[in-house]
């Protein structure tokens, strides 16, 4: 197969896996692009939590690493999985000293994101390709909602004091609000590490609903920060409590921690996703963010959704990357694909 045809055929390429079954609406899809049943959350069942004594990480990195090794992506279809990479994509820009010129910049990329002679090299000019969503601080969503009126690109704040939630909470629900008020669609919230390390979930359930109701029609992420919370244990008790709460999506890292996102992180919180769909029928949608910066590791975390949780976890209702320089490192794959040589970076400038 060619890899226009492998590109033309993404969908089915992608579909061999046996999917989760996707509930029937119990609640209204988002009127803004987000045609998944929403997860209602549940009462915290602390005895759920309970039962979830042991994780066997070992037996999570033998699985991580048999899922990376015979990767079953074959030459042609490398483009195509790329460019599904792309569509998946939180385009971020989360830096002390942005602007509204540089994310004005960054939305212009979502829309364009790469050089024409890539498109016409591809064939894709027809197939709109684009990542999902652009993700910025607060003082920016109204800029890039203004930048992306109309493209169908969603805008995604970080909000509950990013990038370690230790501010009142008052002050954190506030700040979604004014998020939601400016118009953004997504809401990246981070918890407080502190309340895992106490096993306070009472307390963590109680800050997400409260978070997830000033979310409004906006979708929740709920970020772990992973990399803070030292066992995977830990981060599988986080997930569900978030999931119990009421979140859309389950982030694991904000970037900004030492350790950010990895495969077996990413597989135990996969697990949860999957242990809360057996026991509530909802689908809840899984960001890995931080640290991907190759198109190498993209694909990685691509295998990973498409074995373990099926086909609609390769779609930007249920999954995401979080990345600032992941596109870079694509669309310098896909000239490679067409050219078979490499370009500097700055060929493909970010913003
Ligand atoms: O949520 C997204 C992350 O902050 C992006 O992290 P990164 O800059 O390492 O790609």
């Amino acid at each position: 197969m060619s890899s226009k045809q492998a590109i033309a055929d993404m969908p089915s390429e992608a579909a061999s896996v046996t999917a989760l079954p996707a509930r029937a609406a119990a609640t209204p899809a988002k009127a803004s692009g987000h045609g998944i049943a929403r997860n209602p959350g549940m009462e915290l069942d602390l005895g759920w939590l309970e039962a979830m004594r042991h994780v066997n990480r070992s037996a999570l990195e033998r699985r991580v690493a048999s899922l990376t090794k015979r990767r079953s992506i074959k030459a042609d279809n490398q483009a195509a999985w790329l460019l599904r990479a792309v569509s998946v994509m939180d385009l971020t820009t989360l830096n002390s000293n942005d602007t509204d010129e540089r994310v004005r910049r960054l939305c212009a990329k979502a829309i364009r994101p790469f050089r024409q002679d890539i498109v016409d090299g591809l064939g894709i000019s027809a197939a709109n390709i684009r990542p999902a969503a652009v993700c910025v601080y607060h003082p920016f969503v109204a800029t890039a909602v203004d930048a992306l009126k109309g493209t169908g690109i969603h805008v995604a704040a970080v909000s509950t004091a990013f990038p370690h939630g230790l501010s009142p909470l008052k002050t954190r629900i506030a700040e979604i609000e004014a998020s939601v008020a400016d118009g953004a669609d997504e809401i990246d919230v981070v918890i407080p590490r502190g309340l895992v390390f106490g096993a306070k979930w009472q307390e963590l359930y109680d800050e997400i609903v409260a978070f997830r109701a000033a979310c409004g029609e906006s979708h929740l992420k709920v970020i772990l920060g992973t990399g803070d919370l030292a066992t995977l244990r830990n981060v599988m008790l986080a997930s569900m409590v978030a999931m119990m709460a009421g979140a859309d999506f389950v982030k694991t890292s904000t970037g900004k921690e030492s350790v950010n996102a990895t495969l077996p992180v990413g597989l135990a919180m996969v697990r949860s996703i999957r242990a809360y769909h057996d026991r509530t029928g909802y689908l809840i949608g899984f960001k890995p963010a931080g640290g991907i910066s190759t198109a190498k590791s993209a694909l990685d975390w691509l295998v990973l959704m498409k074995e373990e949780l099926g086909r609609p976890w390769l779609e930007p209702e249920l999954f995401r990357f979080g990345a600032s320089s992941l596109l870079t490192d694509i669309e310098r794959q896909l000239e490679h694909h067409l050219t078979g040589h490499y370009s500097a970076n700055h060929r493909h400038a970010m913003a």
